[in-house]
């Protein structure tokens, strides 16, 4: 290097890498203006004006347009780090893939395998590199830089020889927190990277600590697995479920930040389209719900829906009084079963039987043979009788999941039946289930409309409707291409057909992303799916995600510890086990990006009071603040969330509260009660604070929340575990034992 070494070697350095960073920016801008143009070239496309060529038109500016996004979305932080190997090659590595006009590579995409010792390398394993450098931009500066070297003779033996980029990892993790996940795209660490780049096939388990870097990780997964399979995944799509809205909404920015924007985020009560249930059972429903007895009994609640008439069906029609003996009755509805065919497809065979025996009735009553042709036009009239039609309706009705389900659940008599054939408690089981017809669909009712929707076979209501609308399109189309004919004399041209005319100008509808329609199909089976705080799951709920993913390629990640739902599955062999048998494989992530030790401590105590064989995460941050305890009442609660509004300054604050503490929370703090998380301050329960963080949190009441219900304990280790700098926790009785180490001061 030509240029005078200043005294300052980080100034030096970063005087470096401007040009190239520079280099980098204008060829970003260079093949952004390429794709805005090819943008306008596909809009401004003249390929026909039939609806095929409008539709292919669309799809085409829709790729460009994604690209545009992808390419908007690098633009902070572009490249963030630089290889040098030690055979001489440097690379720079970026939130996405670049080549100069020669197609040479000017900065390798986070995802390529070239990235790899970049997240991998420690000085123990420095694969194949001589220096590690971060680099952080500012509005396309280079602002600061930070290396790693491995000279292994010089360094001694440290503990931290597994955290990768230290310095620029701890200035990410002390930045103020904003109400949204952000990416860690350039301080991944080994173990994750490890979780990141695992292959795409089976199923693999991501089982670690709070604060770990699970969801973070299991979301760079998604977006790594995107770019690697991009043909596969682009096909099937990605889904990501999550534990509820507000978590998703938290999560929502980080895969459109690493250009990712084709993946469906959902809760599990979303994963039933048309269904978008929120509210929440009592621990006794959830647990029948959960529970792979519920098969049983929607298979008996379906079964009840098959009837036979107490007696002989007796049916007026056209004034006619006919009967059909019981014993007929019954072997109809016997051989409509013995057909094994979903409820809804065995009940034409059973109309037929029936309409038969009503025809023949007809006939015997009116003392007129019947031929065949007789048969078929008798039975047609009958169904065309509302009387006939009420009749074998009740017997053997068209039954949708949500009919099914909502007339089951309002029904005593008919859930007492159901849990009787099922081998369930009666009437325990139907008490824990039985609710007015109007109630909302809870998240425990999801995986049941999916189980019902499996027995009752295809709504069969929607379809007859889609054909009709199919048919009269098509004689609309017919129509009109017969009127193009005729006005442009090709009428008597025997090369030119109606249908075929007809055909072309068939309207293929609007282009959706493949998001968009796997989101509404629920027969989609996606290429991946990731479901994270996947221990609160029940067995119902896991049936019904396999469904979605035939092929089994799955991440799932949770914290065992952490459990909250008394549905929720006690190990992973026990939820995977019945799809998978033995063939996943897991992955641990141990250190704890987010707790400070500090906090950790007490969270800890929990931990071993709820979970004796597990073991708490190794936090990364040490000497923040130390947590306390405080006794008052809600109305304290203002005084003390100024106070320690003050001390996060910009960042974010969250009130967990005891469900008996709420509502006098939610007056005491009424901004906070109606807040989201983009808000300073935010009152929320333990459950709803699952999977999120905050730079202070209050745990208010934290007996209550022991008291609430049977994984209180696991509850109370989430919520001391949300807190990235600050924790207290105030109460108005004693401090539970399991909390003593916290000191009591006055508030
Ligand atoms: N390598 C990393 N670099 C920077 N920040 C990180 C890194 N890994 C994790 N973090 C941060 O640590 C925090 C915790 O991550 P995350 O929410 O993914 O943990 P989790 O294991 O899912 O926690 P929980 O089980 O409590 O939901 C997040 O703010 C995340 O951005």
């Amino acid at each position: 290097m030509s240029r005078r070494q200043s005294a300052d070697p980080r100034r030096d350095a970063i005087a470096e890498e401007q040009p190239y960073v520079s280099r980098l920016y204008s060829r970003l801008d260079e093949v952004r203006a390429r794709t805005a143009q090819a943008l306008r070239d596909a809009l401004g496309r003249d390929g026909g004006r039939t609806p095929q060529a409008l539709v292919e038109r669309e799809a085409a500016a829709d790729e460009h347009a994604r690209a545009m996004a992808r390419l908007d979305a690098v633009e902070d932080g572009l490249c963030f780090g630089r290889v040098d190997r030690v055979d001489g090659q440097t690379l720079y590595i970026g939130r996405v893939g670049l080549r100069d006009a020669a197609h040479e590579p000017l900065l390798i995409d986070w995802r390529a395998p070239a990235a790899r010792p970049f997240y991998r390398a420690t000085p123990g394993d420095p694969d194949g590199l001589a220096r590690r450098r971060h680099l952080h931009l500012r509005a396309r500066r280079v602002v600061g830089v930070e290396d790693e070297v491995f000279d292994l003779d010089g360094l001694p033996e440290r503990a931290h020889a597994t955290l990768v980029g230290e310095a620029a990892l701890l200035a990410a993790l002390r930045r103020a927190r904003t109400g949204r996940m952000g990416d860690i795209v350039a301080t991944i660490q080994a173990e994750q990277d490890r979780v990141i780049r695992s292959r795409l096939q089976g199923v693999l388990v991501v089982q670690g600590g709070p604060g770990t870097g699970k969801t973070v990780a299991a979301l760079h997964r998604a977006a790594y697995l995107l770019y690697t399979h991009r043909d596969t995944l682009a096909r099937r799509g990605v889904l990501v479920v999550g534990p509820n809205a507000t978590f998703l909404r938290y999560i929502a920015h980080v895969l459109p930040s690493l250009g990712e924007t084709d993946v469906v985020l959902a809760t599990p009560g979303e994963l039933f389209p048309g269904v978008r249930a929120t509210a929440g059972d009592t621990p006794e429903a959830a647990v029948v719900k959960g529970g792979l007895s519920a098969c049983g009994l929607l298979r008996a609640a379906v079964a009840d829906r098959q009837r036979v008439p107490d007696g002989d069906l007796e049916v007026v029609a056209d004034e006619l009084p006919l009967r059909v003996p019981h014993a007929v009755c019954r072997e109809a509805r016997d051989r409509a079963r013995a057909l094994g065919v979903p409820h809804n497809a065995a009940r034409t065979p059973y109309l037929n039987l029936m309409l038969t025996a009503l025809a023949e009735a007809e006939a015997a009553l009116l003392d007129r043979p019947m031929d065949a042709e007789d048969r078929r036009y008798a039975r047609k009239a009958l169904w065309a009788d509302p009387a006939v039609r009420a009749a074998l309706d009740a017997l053997w009705p068209e039954l949708t999941p949500r009919r099914l389900l909502r007339e089951l659940f309002a029904d005593p008599a008919a859930l007492d039946r159901a849990a009787a054939a099922a081998g369930l408690p009666v009437p325990a089981t139907g008490e824990a289930l039985l609710r007015p017809a109007g109630a909302p669909w809870t998240v425990g009712d999801v995986p049941l409309l999916d189980e019902a929707a499996e027995l009752l076979g295809v709504d069969p209501a929607p379809l007859r409707a889609a054909e009709e609308r199919a048919e009269r399109d098509r004689r609309a189309r017919e129509a009109y291409a017969a009127g193009v004919l005729m006005v442009t004399g090709q009428w008597e041209e025997e090369t030119v057909d109606v249908a075929g005319l007809a055909e072309r100008h068939r309207d293929p509808g609007p282009h959706r992303t493949t998001a968009e329609r796997a989101a509404a199909d629920r027969e989609w089976a996606y290429g991946h799916v990731i479901v994270d705080e996947a221990q609160e799951l029940s067995a119902m709920a896991w049936r019904m995600i396999m469904r979605r993913v035939p092929t089994r390629s799955m991440t799932v990640v949770g914290d065992l510890a952490q459990t909250g739902s008394p549905a929720g599955v006690g190990s992973w062999a026990e939820a995977l086990g019945p799809y998978v048998g033995d063939r996943w494989r897991e992955e641990r992530l141990t250190v704890n990006y987010r707790t400070p030790a500090e906090i950790m401590e007490p969270a800890a105590d929990v931990l071993r009071a709820v979970a004796p064989g597990q073991e708490p995460p190794e936090s990364v941050r040490h000497g923040g603040h130390r947590p306390r305890a405080a006794r008052m009442g809600p109305d304290g609660l203002p005084c003390l969330v100024d106070r320690e509004l003050h001390a996060v300054g910009a960042g974010r604050l969250a009130v967990i509260a005891s469900r008996a503490w709420l509502p006098a929370a939610c007056r005491a703090l009424p901004r906070a009660a109606a807040a989201g998380l983009d808000d300073p301050v935010v009152l929320l329960t333990a459950t709803a604070a699952k999977g999120l963080e905050f730079d202070a949190v209050i745990v208010a009441d934290p007996a209550g929340i022991l008291a609430e219900s049977p994984a209180g304990g696991r509850d109370l280790y989430v919520a001391l575990t949300r807190a990235t700098r600050r924790l207290t926790v105030v109460h108005d009785g004693d401090l539970p034992p399991v909390l003593s180490r916290l000191s009591p001061s006055p508030a």
